[in-house]
């Protein structure tokens, strides 16, 4: 099946980065989020970071102009029914989701595609709510979107072999690559990365070291490019929660607890880069770590 036009559902950090690359790459975007500020502050976002990509010679200022041209915003979920693709990219909650694929499924024409962003829910739990568990995918990008390679696709049980070959094209045309994965909570990068950075927060809980001697060894110990803590703040700390949850209830053993100490930063509502403060506090002019 032939992709033309996206609609994405949720203007956040994954939202806008989609939209950015989706525009790029000559498809039509039409974005929803429940609120108007960031749907705006997402197009300013997009605006700002293909704006780097013209000043560091990656794209010229047309295809800029032609991106921006064709992202388009709606605060009505409906009007996304007759796009051919739809990708929800909605906070990680699986009552949010599913709430977002049963006021979407009226409106759809039969041929649209419906694909979630879901760090970590169930593919074939989220399919079997909607009356398309065949043309149902997950659909993973990585943080930030614009540059990080790889997609993670995600087969339910019923995904047809049409909708895959649909979405390794649409991958393709992206210029991403993509690596499969079988329908297990949290995939493949979450999978691992996730754990590590829950064993980062253990670290810090403690006492073993703190936030700056973390980040730092596994930055100039392991050569990450963000230590674990800085890519928590990144990532949000309610989604790597939220993906904890879901490795522990999901697979229900122990290594997987999250840490009380990331529990207890969601619940201050420290989440990191998002909010302005997380382990570190981003507020001033340099993040300072919180501990
Ligand atoms: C939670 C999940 O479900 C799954 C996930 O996403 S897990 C998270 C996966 N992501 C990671 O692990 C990211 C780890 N961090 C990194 O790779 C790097 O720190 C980083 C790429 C984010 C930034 O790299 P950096 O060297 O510190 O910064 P910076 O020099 O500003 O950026 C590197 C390049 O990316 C570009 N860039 C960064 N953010 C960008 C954005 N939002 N849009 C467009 N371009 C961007 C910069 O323009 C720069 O481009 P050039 O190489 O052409 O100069
Ligand atoms: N952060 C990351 O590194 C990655 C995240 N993901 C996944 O992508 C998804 C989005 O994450 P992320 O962008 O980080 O989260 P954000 O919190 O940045 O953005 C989520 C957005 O969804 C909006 N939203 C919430 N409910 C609805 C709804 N019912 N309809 C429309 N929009 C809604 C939120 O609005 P409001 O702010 O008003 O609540 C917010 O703008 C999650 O499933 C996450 O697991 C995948 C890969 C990487």
């Amino acid at each position: 099946m032939q992709i033309q036009t996206v609609g994405i559902v949720g203007a956040g950090q994954m939202g806008n980065g989609i939209a950015h690359v989706f525009a790029l790459a000559g498809f039509d975007v039409l974005m929803t989020d429940i609120s108007r500020e960031s749907l705006d502050a997402a197009i300013a976002l997009i605006d700002r970071n293909l704006e780097r990509q013209v000043s560091r010679g990656k794209i010229t200022a047309e295809a800029k102009a032609a991106a921006m041209a064709r992202i388009s915003t709606t605060m009505t979920l409906t009007d996304l029914g007759q796009t051919d693709l739809v990708i929800e990219a909605a906070t990680e909650r699986e009552t949010v989701k599913q709430a977002i694929f049963e006021d979407l499924q009226p409106h759809l024409k039969p041929s649209t595609i419906l694909t979630s962003n879901t760090s970590s829910i169930s593919i074939t739990r989220l399919a079997s709510r909607t009356d398309r568990p065949e043309k149902f995918m997950g659909f993973h990008f990585m943080n930030p979107v614009p540059v990080m390679q790889l997609v993670e696709l995600i087969r339910g049980i019923a995904t047809d072999d049409e909708t895959y070959r649909t979405m390794l094209a649409v991958v393709e045309k992206l210029g991403k690559t993509a690596a499969s994965a079988e329908d297990f909570p949290a995939f493949i990068v979450n999978r691992i990365l996730m754990p590590m950075i829950n064993e980062a927060v253990y670290t810090l809980y403690e006492g073993v070291g703190n936030v700056r001697s973390i980040d730092e060894s596994m930055k100039l110990g392991a050569n990450h490019p963000m230590g674990p803590l800085e890519l928590a703040d990144f990532i949000g700390l309610d989604t790597c929660l939220a993906i904890m949850n879901v490795l522990h209830d999901g697979l229900a053993d122990t290594k997987y607890r999250p840490c009380p100490l990331l529990t207890k930063y969601v619940e201050a509502g420290w989440l990191g880069r998002k909010t302005g403060r997380g382990f570190y506090d981003y507020r001033g002019e340099v993040p300072v770590p919180t501990r």
